[in-house]
């Protein structure tokens, strides 16, 4: 499976924040976006999700280019950076409702909602409480618990992990992995480590625009030099000498 951008452009007014942006996302891998504040990371997963419009070109989806096509909004799983629940329901009554109404497309139908909560460490007292009076950590658990209980060909996450204690970070991390094989995974995220550890491939959003990083500096002493560079608008050979 492919999620194509191709000649993306999104503006707000006269505010241009992705211009003419091209890439191809393949399922199977983990795709680290990262960029600096405001450079459009939201936006374009916003644009992909569907939950905006974009002022030209297209987003696919399809196996392979003969195949490309439109896409329903269903496709894509997308965790936003700050949880958006209904704050009315319980835990418990949010998840169960939520795989009522996916039925279709669970991953495992067999697992009960109140075994999915205490999978991600929200235990049976806080289950019963309103999803209001849920710390900000367990929210976003919540909120990445939707995501993953069904599934999606492509899944977004904005920021992930970073509200999360260390033992549910692993814990989805692992969930995260286990995803990928059939899954294009893309997460925007500010934390060099965490990128290098999960990702296959770097993709910089840096001046409107989608830049690949190449795979060999991924896992090397000088990849953070390499991005703060790149992010900086300094030259191949500036990058370089920093690198050394
Ligand atoms: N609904 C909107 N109306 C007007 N401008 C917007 C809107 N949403 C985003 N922007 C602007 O678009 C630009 C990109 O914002 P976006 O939130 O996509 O950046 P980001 O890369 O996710 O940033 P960060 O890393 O700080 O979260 C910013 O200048 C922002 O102010």
């Amino acid at each position: 499976m492919e999620l194509v951008v191709k000649d993306l452009t999104k503006a707000f007014n006269d505010q241009v924040v992705l211009d003419r942006v091209n890439y191809t996302f393949e399922s199977g891998k983990i795709y680290g976006l990262l960029g600096r504040n405001g450079a459009g990371k939201t936006t374009l997963f916003n644009c992909i999700a569907k939950d905006l419009t974009w002022n030209n070109g297209e987003i696919l989806m399809g196996e392979n280019e003969q195949d490309w096509h439109d896409y329903n909004p269903l496709d894509i799983s997308y965790v936003y950076a700050t949880p958006h629940l209904p704050s009315f329901l319980t835990g418990l009554e949010f998840i169960t409702y939520f795989m009522a109404v996916n039925r279709e497309r669970l991953r495992d139908p067999d697992i009960s909602a109140k075994a999915h909560l205490t999978q991600v460490g929200i235990d049976q007292k806080a289950q019963t409480r309103l999803l209001r009076d849920y710390s900000t950590g367990m929210q976003n658990k919540v909120q990445m618990l939707v995501s993953l209980i069904v599934n999606p060909p492509v899944l977004l996450l904005d920021e992930p992990l970073t509200s999360f204690d260390p033992v549910a970070a692993k814990q989805m991390k692992d969930f995260i992995l286990s995803l990928k094989k059939d899954a294009i995974i893309i997460f925007s995220t500010h934390i060099l480590e965490l990128a290098q550890e999960l990702c296959d491939e770097i993709v910089l959003l840096h001046d409107h625009q989608l830049q690949p990083v190449d795979s060999k500096h991924i896992h090397t002493s000088y990849f953070e030099a390499r991005v703060v560079s790149m992010l900086s608008d300094k030259t191949d050979s500036e990058a370089s000498a920093d690198e050394d």
